[in-house]
């Protein structure tokens, strides 16, 4: 019978909350071990935001170029797929080559195993032949992989996921592009715009239905505008793969043909492999749930994506930084004041550091623990143009009841858009709660959709009154000016 090992914390999954979770910890002097079976710093930086925002600034660097023709010259664009895919290798992924990370949580005196964890009981954590029994308990950090839809005859294709159309070095003549969600259409815009024939089959009557109508139209105008044919409301029956590519069938009988298929079509937790029935934790739902501490049950900690509150990036890292107050929280409490790193074994040389920690009461009291609020939670598609939203769209509030009032403004009627010649594209949309006086939610969408939301988080965030929003100076001639405008038409 192997003999646990007696350590702090065990942190499950190095993806972003977990690897931010582990290295926090470490620095603070707790024995932490951290678990990762595949890359450590997860699907951000190998296969999702960062490599593709690196595809979508070339891809928008080319679409830029070409519109130079009435502006201010002629350009001829020639696309190439090599610099691309060169940057991703050696500038983002290290040909997807995660030492650096590795060593730079060593550094901090954290204890790595590279493997599939799996809980395994109350505080413990198995790995291969390795158990580690943790003090202060258990943060699962371990993320989703992309949700495959039953399609028949789908899995016996060589269909693509995120990671293989982050990868590829050669782009293919033609793709269709299964999921009109913000993978999909980020996707979907660059490949169109290095010269890919591609379509979008997306199931929902609208793409990017998760936010606001208006945005919808307006993206599926861009990508239109770029040569992506988009068909909605199409429920995939069966896919078929052969020399000649793929092809997908609706259940209306559409057919539709490429060389490549992308599936994009959601993110799904793999619950059912972290053993979390050997504490007692339902796993039948798609997420885990957690309280506002991040807590799943006691001493069990989650972060990121598997804890359902939303697929960023920056939610991660949101939730890592309550998770490490709280985890040391308890660990000052646990030390009442003695050398609380006398029970832990020694890990990666950070014995003795918790000590200090405690004697200098670095962290506050469990009060003054952060509680995860999500009601300015942004958003941001990064397609062409720039789709950003914050806290609740139009529908949302008023399924909750809310006396709601809304603004518009488009952007190609303020002064900067005509300058710009943002064309028809582009807009802000407010949502306030009229009883309060203070908005709830806001979309920005437009050439930097992005920035311009910066405000709008703000306001959501501190509840800012309307009255302070109308009467604050808006620069002339910025995009954000036209927050003044929508502001105007809140009725
Ligand atoms: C194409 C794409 C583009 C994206 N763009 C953006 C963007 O622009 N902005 C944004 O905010 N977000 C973006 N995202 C989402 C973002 O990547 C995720 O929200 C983020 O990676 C979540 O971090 P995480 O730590 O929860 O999980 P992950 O990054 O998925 O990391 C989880 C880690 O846990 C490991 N793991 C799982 N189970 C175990 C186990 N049992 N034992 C050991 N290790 C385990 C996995 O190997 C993985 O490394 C994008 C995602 C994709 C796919
Ligand atoms: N810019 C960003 O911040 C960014 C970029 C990419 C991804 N992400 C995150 O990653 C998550 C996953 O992205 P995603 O695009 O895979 O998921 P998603 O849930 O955003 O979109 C999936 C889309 O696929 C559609 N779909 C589902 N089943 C289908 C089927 N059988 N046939 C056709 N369409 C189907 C859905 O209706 C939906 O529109 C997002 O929720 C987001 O939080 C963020």
């Amino acid at each position: 019978m192997v003999q646990p090992e007696l350590v702090d914390v065990v942190v499950l999954g190095l993806g972003v909350g977990g690897e931010e979770v582990a290295g926090r910890l470490t620095e603070a002097g707790l024995a932490v071990v951290g678990v990762e079976r595949d890359l450590v710093g997860g699907e951000c930086p190998y296969w999702g935001c960062i490599p593709s925002k690196m595809m979508i600034r070339a891809a928008n660097a080319l679409a830029e170029a070409r519109r130079v023709d009435g502006l201010g010259g002629t350009v001829q664009v020639t696309p190439d797929w090599a610099p691309v895919a060169r940057r991703i290798r050696a500038e983002a992924t290290d040909n997807w080559d995660d030492q650096v990370a590795v060593q730079r949580f060593i550094d901090k005196g954290g204890r790595f195993v590279r493997g599939s964890g799996r809980i395994d009981g109350p505080g413990r954590v198995r790995v291969g032949d390795q158990i580690f029994q943790a003090r202060h308990g258990i943060v699962l950090g371990t993320g989703t992989r992309p949700s495959v839809p039953p399609v028949d005859g789908l899995t016996e294709t060589p269909y693509w996921t995120n990671r293989a159309a982050v990868e590829v070095e050669e782009l293919p003549a033609s793709l269709l592009v299964l999921g009109g969600g913000a993978i999909g259409l980020e996707l979907a815009q660059v490949f169109a715009r290095f010269g890919v024939r591609v379509t979008v089959v997306e199931a929902l009557d609208r793409v990017l239905a998760v936010e606001e109508p208006e945005s919808s139209e307006a993206a599926a105008a861009a990508l239109r505008a770029d040569g992506v044919e988009i068909h909605t409301g199409v429920k995939a029956a069966r896919v078929e793969h052969d020399a000649a590519g793929f092809t997908l069938r609706g259940t209306e009988g559409e057919e539709f043909t490429a060389e490549r298929l992308l599936v994009v079509t959601g993110r799904r937790a793999h619950l059912e492999e972290l053993g979390l029935d050997t504490v007692g934790v339902d796993t039948s739902g798609r997420y885990l749930p957690v309280d506002d501490r991040l807590h799943v049950t006691d001493r069990i900690w989650a972060v990121g994506d598997v804890t359902g509150e939303g697929a960023f990036t920056h939610i991660a890292m949101y939730q890592a930084s309550i998770v490490v107050a709280d985890v040391l929280d308890q660990h000052r409490r646990a030390a009442g004041g003695a050398d609380p790193s006398g029970t832990a074994s020694v890990v990666g040389g950070a014995v003795g550091a918790a000590s200090s920690l405690a004697a200098t009461g670095s962290s506050g009291s469990a009060g003054s623990v952060p509680r995860a609020d999500y009601r300015a939670l942004p958003r941001v598609t990064f397609t062409d143009p720039e789709i950003g939203a914050v806290g609740l769209t139009e529908q949302q509030a008023r399924e909750r009841g809310i006396n709601v009032q809304v603004g518009f403004t488009r952007l190609p009627s303020s002064t900067r858009g005509w300058i710009h010649r943002t064309d028809e594209v582009g807009f802000i949309k407010l949502v306030a709660d009229a009883d309060q006086g203070v908005l709830i939610g806001a979309t920005s969408v437009g050439p930097a959709g992005g920035e311009v939301l910066s405000g709008l988080v703000v306001a959501v965030h501190a509840a800012v009154p309307l009255t302070q929003l109308r009467h604050m100076i808006y620069a002339y001639p910025t995009f954000h000016r036209a927050i003044s405008e929508a502001l105007r038409d809140l009725s």
